[in-house]
């Protein structure tokens, strides 16, 4: 039997905590650790962001787009790297932001989730801009493989709020109607279903899209971030249930490399925050 992938973060997230490290091996990234902006330099990068994270990390939210654009290479790295990061006992995030006609979903799915795709990734993320029921087969792989898909719910980048917030006709935001139906997509599953959501927690209204999240795991980005205030971020998960929340740096931890010593001491200083401030936001039962 497959363990599902809510019950695999919540043991992880217990154990380790719930931070998640962002993987953004751009060239801007590249660039501002010294390396070379082609595959050369993201082998390297690859190299030490796994060296930082060592066994401590729970989860690693991969930037697909930055392995992509080096060809049929980079996607060779970006499995290489999955694989790494399951020997360190971590799981993978493939932040591809896909979304498609039904038709091409299970295909998709076979590309990106669980041990028999092509990158072998425990979870994906997904945008729902064709009409949420277009997820159902990337759904339905998710459950028979232990993985999930993280639906974007509302997203941290500044440009994201006139599409996510405009109201619909029946009173809900339109990030309002994508939590409700991530909530109703895991129905019948318990505590295990395959849909989880991004909830980028800087807007307002976020807490209130995490209190509809009902079982699903959030991940929340945006930690670290100039002009964020952590216990804004964090505070807004108090309402999610243990081993729900999966909140990512990015940045935050990043700028401190490529000096593998610096990045271990801001992941771990950003490990030992996380689990305080979560901990502290939880809202008693
Ligand atoms: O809505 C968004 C906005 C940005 N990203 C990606 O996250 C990182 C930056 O993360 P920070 O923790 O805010 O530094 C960058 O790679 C963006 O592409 C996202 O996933 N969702």
């Amino acid at each position: 039997m497959t363990t599902p992938f809510a019950h695999r973060w919540a043991r992880l997230a217990a154990d380790r905590g719930p931070l998640c490290l962002g993987v953004a091996p751009s060239q801007k990234w590249l660039l501002a650790w010294a390396l070379s902006p082609d595959l050369t330099g993201a082998r390297a990068y690859c190299r030490i962001v796994l060296d930082a994270a060592g066994d401590r990390i729970g989860a690693v939210k991969v930037q697909t787009p930055f392995f992509e654009r080096l060809g049929p290479a980079g996607l060779e790295l970006l499995r290489e790297f999955a694989d790494a990061a399951h020997d360190r006992g971590m799981l993978v995030l493939a932040d591809a932001k896909r979304g498609d006609a039904d038709d091409t979903m299970a295909d998709l799915a076979a590309t990106f989730l669980g041990p028999d795709s092509v990158l072998r990734a425990d979870a994906m993320s997904a945008a729902a801009f064709m009409g949420f029921g277009t997820l159902a087969p990337l759904l339905s792989h998710a459950h028979r493989t232990g993985t999930a898909v993280f639906v974007l719910v509302r997203t941290s980048n500044h440009g994201a709020t006139e599409a996510q917030t405009a109201v619909l006709p029946d009173g809900r935001t339109v990030a309002q109607q994508l939590a409700d139906a991530v909530a109703a997509a895991n129905d019948g599953y318990g505590d295990a279903g395959p849909a989880a959501a991004v909830v980028g927690a800087r807007a307002p209204e976020s807490a209130d899209l995490l209190g509809r999240l009902r079982d699903a795991v959030a991940e929340v980005p945006g930690l670290g971030r100039a002009g964020r205030d952590p216990d804004e971020v964090v505070g807004a998960c108090g309402s999610l249930g243990p081993g729900r929340a999966m909140l990512t740096v990015t940045t935050g931890v990043l700028r401190h490399g490529p000096d593998p010593a610096a990045l271990r001491r801001s992941l771990s200083a950003w490990q030992a925050e996380t689990a305080a401030r979560l901990s502290a936001a939880k809202v008693p039962a």
